[in-house]
């Protein structure tokens, strides 16, 4: 024999109101959302029917809980639908709608009234169907599963449905008037109908006055007036601009608005959208596409499904479409202000140059408009990629920020533009460079090409400079490394360690090979094997004094000691990391230095026995 399940309706209002809903007050956005439904499926039965919702509190004197009645002059329900929809968890007089895709309602899943039952115990409805024989009927529906249907003893002189809750006495707080005030004009805000408030206070109208973007303006410098004190009373912020927002997937319309400060990198703004005029969420955050983190919107849409929660668009095509088309709203206010007003698109960029870079990557038209906008970091201080290019017809840059630390002074005073890359994107966009713009050529650049810039000694120079550079090959052979000796500026920096890509990694691997397992060291081992490249190169600077004077010091044991510091110290500075061999080299070559200072035994090459400081000769 089979059997039914027993649901618990206890357990799903536990549920309900710990996993699916944000807080209590969401009653009064699942009782305006019922209203608003309601309402909309008279207005198909009579066109002219204008609609008007009404809240009254009603507080006891004697301090037991008070009673929120909440009336709508909407549909109502006939007593066949109150056992189908209203005493059937899951059941929605609205889905056939939806599936025949001509839905104006909100609600869908036939959930939403048990919201009532986080703050109440039990609930009456009083309805008069318009569709109906023109009885009354009232249904209670309790807490723990139970309900009753019966005539009303008090009809209704017109259709439509009223809802009694007595707060639960812990939940009181959500039925006081300024709560309620707030929570009808946060939710319904937007509404195309009045919503009225009766309290002891008297008889209110809550603003409801439709979305502010499809106002009517006398200029559009009203306009813009306007949307910015409507945002800034919305999110509290002085917004920059705003852009207006259209998309017919999903029949999407609202206003986007410029942050006045760039946000985290990477953190999605959250917006606030409307379904139906009905507030849906104040953290909605998958409606614009990843790029679009400058702005902060507000949106009605009236096509797209909410999740169950009701606080988030459900992610399907015609969310994606919308998304699509949104972004494409804001791109096309990016062009134009590429277009007409590029001082206004410079600040901009200023403060959200994220965005606009990401969203260049991602097109091409964009790209070409706006490329030469963009400030990048360079060997010779910032610049937009148009002043770059005024002064340099060959586009150089380093991917890295290591890299560019170890030419950004030296290629400077060479009087070489060199752009630092390592910002997220500056890479790519500078790849994409040539395939947009055909006539441009772009090439990387490392400080093994930095010598080629550099001077070349006269016959003298070089005669007189042998001595320190056979030195220097012999002690830096083991290191895989070369020396040659140039003038270049500026004059304090005495050497230049390079090396291209390769030997970068060639060290990185050589590094890894020292602390790794033997398993893992013959891989490391094969790598280093394979990598090719030149090697790495010192370069000296006759332009220095110390390189001036070591080249003319006739005590090799110092001149050798001095290559070795010289070697350890332009790794340094490259920001380069020494290896084991070298660690040893720097503690070595301080011990000998300080052990010459003080005039004791070295115990390595390089003590004052030896002639040390031999004076300098022929290139003063
Ligand atoms: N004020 C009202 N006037 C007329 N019918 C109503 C009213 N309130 C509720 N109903 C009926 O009760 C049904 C269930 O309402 P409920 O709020 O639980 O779910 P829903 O609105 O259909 O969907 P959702 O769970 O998405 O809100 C509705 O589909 C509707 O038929």
């Amino acid at each position: 024999m089979d059997h039914r399940f027993q649901v618990s309706l206890r357990g799903v209002i536990d549920l309900l109101s710990h996993h699916l809903y944000s807080s209590p007050g969401v009653y009064v956005r699942e009782l305006l959302q019922n209203a608003t439904d309601a309402i909309r499926a008279r207005q198909r039965l009579e066109p002219g029917h204008a609609g008007t919702v009404h809240l009254e509190l009603m507080e006891k004197q004697d301090g037991s809980p008070p009673t929120l009645l909440f009336t709508d002059d909407g549909v109502g329900l006939t007593e066949d639908e109150i056992h189908r929809f209203l005493a059937t968890i899951g059941e929605s007089s609205k889905r056939e709608a939806l599936e025949a895709r001509r839905n104006d309602f909100i609600g869908q899943f036939g959930i939403g009234l048990l919201s009532c039952f986080m703050v109440c115990d039990e609930l009456l409805l009083v309805t008069r169907s318009a569709r109906g024989d023109g009885r009354t009927l009232e249904w209670r529906g309790r807490h723990d599963g139970t309900y009753a249907v019966r005539e009303s003893e008090h009809p209704l002189a017109q259709p439509g449905t009223q809802v009694f809750l007595v707060a639960r006495p812990d939940m009181t707080d959500w039925f006081n008037p300024t709560r309620l005030r707030s929570l009808a004009g946060h939710y319904g805000g937007l509404l195309p109908f009045p919503i009225h408030l009766t309290t002891d206070q008297g008889r209110e109208r809550i603003d409801t006055n439709g979305a502010p973007w499809r106002r009517e303006f006398d200029s559009a410098s009203e306009r813009r007036k306007a949307l910015l004190a409507y945002g800034r009373d919305l999110f509290d912020t002085d917004f920059i601009d705003c852009i207006p927002l259209r998309s017919t997937a999903g029949d999407v319309d609202g206003v986007a608005f410029v942050l006045p400060a760039s946000p985290h990198f990477n953190s999605r703004q959250k917006h606030r959208v409307y379904l139906k005029h009905m507030l849906l969420s104040e953290s909605a955050e998958n409606l614009l596409p990843e790029w679009a983190f400058f702005v902060k919107c507000v949106v009605n849409a009236n096509a797209l499904r909410p999740t169950a929660s009701r606080e988030s668009f459900y992610e399907d095509e015609a969310l994606a479409s919308a998304r699509e088309a949104l972004g494409q709203g804001l791109r096309a206010y990016l062009m134009e202000l590429a277009r007409e007003d590029p001082r206004a698109l410079q600040r901009l960029i200023a403060l959200h140059g994220l965005s606009v870079k990401a969203l260049a990557l991602d097109d091409d038209d964009f790209y070409r408009l706006v490329i030469h906008w963009l400030p990048f970091e360079t060997s010779l201080g910032m610049m937009t990629l148009a002043d770059y290019r005024r002064a340099h017809p060959l586009v150089r840059y380093t991917p890295t920020m290591d890299g560019f630390r170890q030419i950004a002074q030296v290629a400077g005073a060479q009087g070489l533009c060199i752009i630092n890359a390592a910002y997220t994107h500056d890479t790519a966009l500078l790849e994409k460079l040539p395939q947009v713009l055909p006539d441009v050529q772009v090439e990387l650049f490392s400080s093994s090409d930095l010598p080629q810039s550099f001077e070349e000694l006269t016959l003298d120079e070089r005669d007189a400079t042998f001595p320190l550079l056979r030195v220097a090959e012999r002690v830096l052979a083991p290191f895989r490394c070369g020396a040659v000796v140039k003038k270049f500026f500026p004059a304090e920096v005495p050497t230049l360690y390079s090396s291209d890509a390769e030997g970068a990694f060639r060290r990185d691997a050589e590094r890894a090979r020292e602390e790794s397992d033997d398993l893992y060291a013959g891989v490391l081992d094969g790598l280093m094997a394979a990598a090719g490249g030149e090697p790495s190169q010192l370069c000296f600077n006759l332009h220095n004094p110390v390189v001036r004077r070591l080249a003319a010091v006739s005590d090799r044991d110092l001149m050798k000691l001095s290559v070795e510091m010289l070697y350890v110290q332009a790794l340094l500075l490259g920001h380069h990391p020494l290896n084991a061999q070298e660690m040893v080299l720097l503690n070595q070559g301080l011990l000998g230095l300080i052990s010459a200072q003080l005039g004791g035994d070295p115990g390595r090459g390089g003590g004052e026995g030896s002639g040390g400081g031999g004076g300098p000769r022929g290139l003063h």
